[in-house]
């Protein structure tokens, strides 16, 4: 991958926690120096202070990129000490939940690139995928910086705009979580059946990781590896029949988690 001018200005990552890590593995292992890295966070990780970055020492003049993975929470806290550069040389990219284009704009002046983005953990192993949009001050230049960034960990979709970014974080930023759970109660459901809770964890781990798989390498629509599965009057088809129920199914159980995490994304906007 070429990291262009990030490796001649470098990159300052603000918040080292899981998201920042994710993105820093992926950078690595995508070609970008150790050296052009400079990480700042109170606490940083084992894994942070063996990667032969720069952690909490001092910040280049005129970086390329700041990538801030803070918590919304702690925003208010971390962003003021990069105001220096904002109005324009450094563009400014956002994983952060909630935090609205306009609240950088507040502390680093509306002159400033700013891209908000929501990528997601599987980044982690390679597979995330990243939802992208900038400020009126954002050039195709800077958006296609925050896609290459970005690609290093898993795909990327550009937004029509930042209206669609809570959707977004509610279906594939917080979506893994839902997965997770779905793994875990899955288990807990074959271990009501009788099974030993560790086969049981097996089998479902086993089971949505190798779905999740097939979905992936598949041509066909997931509606379609469903009805592969699924045998006409068979044991799919009955469970089915609780899964797709229109009142009490996962279609209304996912409208509410998704609607809840779209309105906290809201929330932690205002
Ligand atoms: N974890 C996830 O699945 C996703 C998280 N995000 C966003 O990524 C951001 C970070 O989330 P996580 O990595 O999960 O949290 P985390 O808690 O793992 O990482 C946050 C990091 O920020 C550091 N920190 C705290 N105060 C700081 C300060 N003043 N200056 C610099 N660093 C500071 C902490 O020491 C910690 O290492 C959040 O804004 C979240 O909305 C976005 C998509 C997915
Ligand atoms: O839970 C959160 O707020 C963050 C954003 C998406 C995933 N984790």
């Amino acid at each position: 991958m070429d990291f262009g001018k990030i490796s001649e200005r470098g990159l300052v990552l603000l918040g080292c926690g899981k998201m920042g890590s994710a993105l820093l593995q992926g950078w690595l292992a995508g070609g970008l120096s150790p050296d052009a890295v400079y990480v700042i966070d109170p606490n940083p990780s084992d894994w942070v202070l063996a990667q032969a970055v720069h952690v909490n020492q001092p910040l280049p003049e005129n970086p390329a990129v700041v990538l801030v993975a803070v918590k919304p929470q702690m925003m208010g806290g971390a962003l003021p000490q990069l105001q220096s550069y904002g109005g324009g040389n450094t563009l400014f990219v956002s994983v952060a939940a909630g935090t609205l284009i306009a609240s950088y704009e507040a502390v680093l002046g509306a002159a400033t690139p700013i891209v908000r983005t929501m990528p997601n953990t599987p980044a982690a192993v390679g597979r995330g995928i990243t939802a992208i949009c900038g400020n009126a001050h954002t050039t195709a230049a800077h958006l296609d910086t925050t896609q290459a960034l970005m690609s290093a960990v898993g795909q990327v979709v550009r937004l029509d705009g930042e209206h669609q970014m809570d959707a977004v974080t509610a279906v594939s930023g917080s979506g893994p979580a839902y997965v997770f759970h779905l793994i875990e109660a899955l288990a807990a459901a074959g271990h009501a059946q009788g099974l030993a809770p560790d086969l049981a964890m097996q089998l479902a781990r086993a089971t949505v990781c190798g779905a999740g798989e097939l979905a992936y390498q598949a041509s066909e629509t997931a509606a379609q590896l469903r009805i592969n599965v699924t045998s006409p009057g068979g044991t799919t088809a009955a469970a089915l029949e609780v899964l797709m129920d229109a009142e009490t199914g996962f279609p209304p159980l996912l409208r509410r988690a998704v609607q809840a995490a779209a309105d906290r994304g809201r929330e932690l906007g205002k």
